[in-house]
């Protein structure tokens, strides 16, 4: 795994609670102690930021904020797999699986066996 997703997600995993984390001093375990609604409502508002930073570069608004809001949206996804007991290698790994298949012979081979 990338030396900078494994470093972030040692950390979250170690902001669980049950591992001492403590929701006063550490923004993901705050999120750990609200649970799975908000983990999940946080993913989805950074993706929709990431939309919205993509709509506003095609403005001609900076190309940075895309990049902003697409970390938001990648590290809350990371505290949204560590929560459901995942890793971004499962991620990472997924990917890996799918590398070289072409996603419209996938999507006709999804339809044949329907
Ligand atoms: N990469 C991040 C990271 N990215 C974003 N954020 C925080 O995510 C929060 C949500 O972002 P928003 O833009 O939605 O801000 P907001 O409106 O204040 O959020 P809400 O109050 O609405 O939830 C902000 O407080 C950001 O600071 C992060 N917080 C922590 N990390 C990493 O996680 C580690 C552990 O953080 P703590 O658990 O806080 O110690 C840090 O050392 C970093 O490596």
């Amino acid at each position: 795994m990338n030396d900078i997703l494994t470093r972030v997600a040692s950390v979250i995993e170690s902001r669980k609670i049950a591992n001492g984390g403590d929701p006063q001093k550490s923004y993901v375990s705050s999120l750990f102690a609200k649970g799975d609604d908000a983990i999940m409502k946080k993913v989805g508002e950074e993706a929709t930021e990431t939309v919205m930073a993509a709509k506003d570069a095609r403005n001609n608004m900076p190309k940075s904020k895309i990049v902003y809001e697409c970390a938001d949206l990648w590290f809350h996804s990371m505290i949204l797999l560590a929560q459901f007991g995942l890793t971004p290698d499962d991620v990472l790994n997924e990917l890996a699986r799918r590398e070289g298949i072409s996603g419209i012979e996938e999507k006709a081979s999804r339809k044949k066996t329907r």
